[in-house]
């Protein structure tokens, strides 16, 4: 016989019976409560969500509708996946910033790690463990000693740039294409890129374009909808189709290791050019001659290669759409470009102070057309309280940077393309809005590349305005060629659509001073890859 009679028994489970069931309401109650406090947002349907009431590719632009019915906030379920869009700078600013350490996450993203091989790059990556190292190795390795070098890199590449437009101007996008590229790898790998069939101008071709195979591949799309199936091989959509992922896993992998391996060779005789590789390579080395963290250094300055080229691209591109459509600024630059340099030499980086309004040009590119507007989602790691609305852990959580670029109470007239937002030619306004502060993304995942990528378009900006007056190209029947200011949208990145213009000298001496310029920088690099321009 037990200590407890029957009936106190019978009384401790009726207790513990009427505790669970109040326990269970409660959580039914909670559940149901945080249900109704989620941001608003379009209802969807069962299971699959709001997964077709966004367009595959452009998705910024629908944000910006829906902000005309929902607001600020707006709360979307994709096949199970939650995701807030941020649809104002305050927002943005308030969720990635604020609450930064809250929302550093990235969502998982199994296709690019598992079948593509894209694993090793932190963009992919949650914010714990190694990323602290490897962020960290990329703002250390862009420091005052290696900085000068680079600006020296940019600056000749810039020069390259104009004298191969000079030479071929119907080629201008694709020199572009090349001059970004030519110039991240430069600072990678101290690597000077002179003929058009460079091999590693070949290793980002091939990334790229088997990249777009895999991601046309069905079992991408098939994937995106059952995420769980990447945890088989890819070949289980055929061979066609583990044949594309395989390509492009082994060039993301020959993107890792051959520039590296090359690089290193050169640092180890001695022979390498100032870069992030040499630099990474000679604060790691330890004394008995073995590089510490070695798979983190190629891991990164792969990463720098990779992610730094195409929106840089993009945003010089749209430097050119800005002066073809406003020809009275790009006087105007060229006249404050002129009154500093009237020596008879061309701009360089040591003029920056002295030209704000180029500056200005420089924010309302990235303002006019934010080419990456969605940045890269964040996710959050814990539930999140804001404004009254419960947001869970684990949500994807998407800035809408076009709609930041876009708001009027700040950029009256948003269409309009007007560096003297930001400045008067004198000085920059100090009491505007930051557009650096929404093109490079944000809080604790910010680009760690963004001082060379701002360098790096300022000196194109300069060089080509000091060059060349850009014009619309005319038709045969002799009326100008209006541009497409529209972007077309990529998932991550937005580009000008192919237009054309025309490139013309401002004067001959331009042309000898861009030539003699062109010599005086970096003149250890003599083999020169386009005959002098005449
Ligand atoms: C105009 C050129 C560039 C633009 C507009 C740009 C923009 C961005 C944006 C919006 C993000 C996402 C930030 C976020 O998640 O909130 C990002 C991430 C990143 N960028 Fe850039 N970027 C540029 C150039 C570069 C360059 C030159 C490099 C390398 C040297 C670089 C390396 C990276 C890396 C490694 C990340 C991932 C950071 C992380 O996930 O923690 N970017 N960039």
């Amino acid at each position: 016989m037990g200590l407890l009679s029957n009936e106190t028994r019978l009384a401790a489970l009726l207790c513990a019976s009427l505790a669970l069931a109040v326990y269970l309401l409660w959580r039914i109650k909670e559940a149901r409560s945080k249900r109704a406090r989620l941001p608003p947002g379009p209802k969807g349907y069962p299971i699959i969500g709001n997964y077709y009431d966004l367009p595959a590719e452009g998705s910024h632009l629908q944000y910006s509708e829906w902000k005309k019915s929902y607001g600020d906030l707006i709360f979307l379920n994709i096949l199970g996946r939650n995701i807030l869009v941020c649809n104002s700078r305050e927002t943005v600013m308030d969720i990635l910033h604020k609450r930064g350490a809250n929302s550093a996450d990235r969502p998982r993203m199994p296709i690019l790690e598992r079948w593509c091989g894209f694993g090793w790059a932190i963009l992919t990556w949650k914010y714990d463990g190694e990323i602290h190292d490897r962020r960290k190795m990329i703002f250390q390795s862009m420091n005052k000693d290696t900085m000068p070098h680079y600006e020296q890199y940019m600056h000749k590449e810039a020069l390259d740039l104009a004298r191969r437009i000079l030479a071929t101007p119907e080629r201008f996008l694709s020199l572009i294409d090349r001059m970004t590229g030519t110039t991240i790898i430069r600072i990678a790998y101290g690597h000077a890129v002179y003929t058009e069939h460079d091999q590693w101008i070949g290793l980002v071709n091939n990334v790229n374009g088997s990249f777009r195979e895999a991601s046309k591949a069905p079992g991408t799309h098939i994937a995106e909808v059952l995420p769980l199936l990447t945890l088989f091989p890819a070949w289980i959509f055929g061979r066609k189709e583990a044949k594309a992922f395989k390509a492009c896993y082994d060039s993301m992998n020959d993107m890792v290791n051959l520039p590296y391996n090359m690089a290193k060779k050169q640092v180890e005789r001695q022979e390498a050019a100032p870069s992030m590789t040499r630099w990474l390579i000679e604060q790691n080395m330890t004394p008995d001659g073995s590089i510490a963290n070695e798979h983190m250094i190629k891991e990164i300055t792969a990463e720098s290669f990779s992610a730094g080229a195409d929106v840089t691209e993009a945003m010089i591109k749209v430097f050119i759409l800005a002066m073809l459509v406003n020809p009275d600024i790009q006087k105007k630059a060229q006249a404050y470009i002129d009154a500093v340099v009237a020596d008879g030499r061309m701009p360089t980086f040591s003029d920056r102070p002295l030209l704000p309004y180029i500056d200005g040009i420089l924010k309302e590119i990235m303002r006019w057309k934010v080419v990456s507007p969605i940045a890269l989602p964040h996710q959050l790691t814990n539930d999140e309280e804001y404004n009254g609305y419960f947001i869970p852990a684990g949500t994807m959580v998407v800035p809408n940077s076009y709609e930041c670029a876009r708001d009027e109470s700040i950029f009256p007239e948003p269409e309009e393309f007007r560096p003297e937002r930001f400045t008067d030619g004198v000085k920059l306004f100090t009491n505007i809005v930051e557009p650096r502060d929404f093109a490079f993304g944000y809080g604790r995942r910010v680009c760690p590349g963004r001082q060379i990528a701002d360098s790096t378009v300022w000196i194109t900006i300069v060089t080509m305005l000091y060059v060349f007056d850009i014009r619309k190209a005319t038709s045969p029947d002799g009326q100008p060629i209006e541009p497409d200011l529209v972007l077309e949208n990529s998932t991550i990145t937005s580009f000008p659509k192919p237009f054309v213009c025309d490139f013309i000298p401002r004067s001959a001496q331009h042309i000898e001073i861009l030539n003699a310029t062109y010599d005086f920088v970096l003149p250890s690099a003599t083999t020169k890859p386009v005959p002098n321009a005449v």
